[in-house]
């Protein structure tokens, strides 16, 4: 075992651990080096959204320590930032210890003179955003690993405007929290003083702001049955999703009652991510008993959410992340144009590894679409600059996230919900389907059809696994993929854009990040990058076509699906 690592083990055994940390840490030492190694061999970091990590003992694990640590460490520089004095929101997610650490959260923070507003049990993880703004707080913190598996927990981290941290924040909490000494330095209780539960009152604020995003309340009254199944699998979405779909005035929805009940197990479920199939396996059998309209499921932290549809056959299909974000664009931008909403300086915003569709669509309706990061703190970072002279309609990202208006500064999962039956609802009304009204986009702009892959490879080898691929796939990049030149090379790390052709450089105007995008000559795209959430890397994959009549949808569908499967064999993936 590594001499630094073991010594950092070692730490653990002296200096004010409790007696079970010191005896599973010195169990480990002898039994079990290579747990002891990726529990130690570096600090929790901030990734795309928030530290998150197995729990357990280690300096990389989710436990009491690392969270009051980092807890001690956003203190101080909370306080160092506003002088003035800080208030804070803190929210949880179901998941096991969530609401332990939230409490731990609330305890360091409030021993170090910061008002704290703790969330008096599990809530989503947008209603924190929503707190934050709504009570003037400086910061806040959701406890939460959102759709990771079960034995991971989480943190994360807001500012003032109730997005997540961003640079320079995010490294000087980082900074802050380096500089603690041990876990001596960390001031522990703060029970009593200036602490605050919220709920219902902050529930009621946040329903009345998601209700005002209604854009067709009248048609949603003529199409209330609307058949709805819902699944919050285990998380937090069962605290307002049900009440939110009350009040827009559907009437007809259906809980899947077997993944109702908030718990950290997961029990139901492989992973607790409506991206998985399986996670929605249970809604959709529901749905097919009850023939239903549509199914959606949320994440833990209900800030995502999956939905599935009936196709033209009447077979239910899952929707990805692309499908659903044009979709729903397509709604409220089409819906605002109908409602003379609309503003010259309207604009939509998603993320670079988000399907080309969406510039298309805004291209062709006249409204700007910016493409940021990865992470829904980049959406919310933009909306931040452009506050004072740009208008945010919506944003989105293939992970299944959405946001509307920008009351929330973080994707919301309950307003998208609602937002989505209310569009089906809408569909509906006009004698049509969602999957009508998807062809109908791939019709007007182009089929594209997106693909994700994910290979897992954990710990610090796996870590550096990874690393090693990204630096491959940059110093030897494929020419020729399926038969189609490479003809321009994205790297956001060395922040440039390169035609192969000429050789010509361009500069790329986003924060370094290790990402790399091969465009194809017939436009397909590749996108490669390290997880910031998960052990994985992740490959994207985004091919198109025109489609000139419904009668053709099967045959291009097919094939855009070979032209994937080709491009992921040429990837040797
Ligand atoms: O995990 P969540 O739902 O909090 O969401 C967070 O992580 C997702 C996955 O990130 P990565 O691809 O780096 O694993 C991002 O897409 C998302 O914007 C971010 O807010
Ligand atoms: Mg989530």
């Amino acid at each position: 075992m590594d001499a630094n690592i073991l010594g950092k083990a070692e730490q653990w055994l002296h200096g004010g651990y409790d007696a079970e940390t010191v005896s599973t840490v010195e169990k480990l030492i002898k039994e079990n080096p290579d747990e002891i190694t990726d529990a130690f061999y570096r600090n929790l970091e901030f990734g795309t959204g928030g530290l998150r990590g197995v729990m357990g003992v280690g300096t990389n694990r989710m436990n009491k320590y690392t969270v009051g640590t980092a807890t001690q460490g956003f203190a101080n520089y909370l306080n160092k930032s506003f002088p003035d004095g800080v208030k804070v929101a803190i929210a949880h997610d179901s998941r096991n210890n969530s609401r332990f650490f939230a409490e731990v959260t609330a305890n360091v923070m409030a021993a170090n003179g910061i008002k704290v507003y703790l969330f008096e049990s599990l809530r989503p993880t947008p209603e924190l955003s929503f707190a934050i703004r709504h009570l003037g707080c400086q910061g806040g913190v959701v406890i939460t690993a959102s759709h990771n598996p079960r034995e991971y927990n989480g943190y994360k981290a807001y500012w003032n405007d109730g997005a997540q941290l961003v640079p320079p924040h995010d490294k000087n909490v980082i900074a802050e929290v380096e500089k603690i000494q041990g876990i001596g330095e960390v001031k522990w209780t703060g029970w009593g003083q200036n602490i605050t539960l919220i709920g219902k009152e902050m529930d009621e604020a946040y329903l009345a702001m998601l209700k005002s995003l209604s854009v067709y309340p009248e048609v949603v009254a003529k199409q209330h049955a609307l058949k709805i199944v819902y699944t919050p699998i285990h998380g937090t979405g069962i605290t307002l999703v049900p009440e939110i779909l009350q009040r827009f005035g559907f009437t007809n929805v259906h809980v899947v009652e077997e993944q109702a009940k908030p718990d950290g197990n997961f029990p139901t479920v492989v992973y607790p991510n409506p991206e998985e199939a399986e996670a929605m396996s249970i809604g959709l059998k529901k749905a097919a008993e009850l023939d239903a309209d549509i199914v959606l499921g949320t994440d833990p932290d209900s800030d995502r959410v999956g939905i599935a549809v009936k196709d033209h056959t009447g077979k239910w299909i899952l929707l990805n992340g692309n499908q659903t974000a044009v979709l729903l664009f397509n709604y409220i931008v089409e819906a605002r144009k109908r409602k003379g909403l609309s503003k010259p300086n309207d604009y939509i915003c998603k993320t670079i590894v988000t399907s080309d569709l969406i510039d298309v669509f805004a291209a062709s309706n006249q409204i700007t679409c910016y493409n940021t990061l990865t992470g829904f703190k980049w959406i919310a970072d933009l909306i931040r600059r452009k506050e004072d002279t740009e208008h945010f309609v919506c944003g989105g990202e293939e992970s299944y996230g959405y946001m509307i208006g920008d009351n929330v500064r973080d994707k919301d999962a309950i307003a998208s919900v609602a937002m989505i039956c209310e569009m089906a609802a809408y569909a509906k009304n006009e004698g049509r389907s969602l999957y009508e009204q998807l062809i109908d986009i791939y019709l007007r702009y182009g089929f594209y059809k997106e693909s994700l892959i994910s290979i897992t490879k954990k710990g610090m080898k796996g870590a550096e696994e990874i690393a090693e691929m990204m630096t491959r796939y940059r110093e030897n990049p494929p020419t020729v993929i399926n038969g189609s030149k490479v003809v321009k090379i994205f790297d956001y790390e060395q922040q440039f854009v390169t035609t192969l052709a000429t050789g010509e450089k361009q500069q790329l105007d986003l924060p370094k990040s290790n990402v790399l995008q091969f465009l194809l000559e017939d436009g397909s795209r590749i996108s490669a990058r390290p997880s910031g959430t998960e052990p994985k890397i992740k490959f994207y994959f985004s091919v198109h076509e025109s489609l000139d009549s419904v009668a053709d949808v099967e045959r291009v569908e097919q094939a855009l699906d070979a032209k994937v499967t080709n491009i992921i064999h040429d990837m040797q993936l």
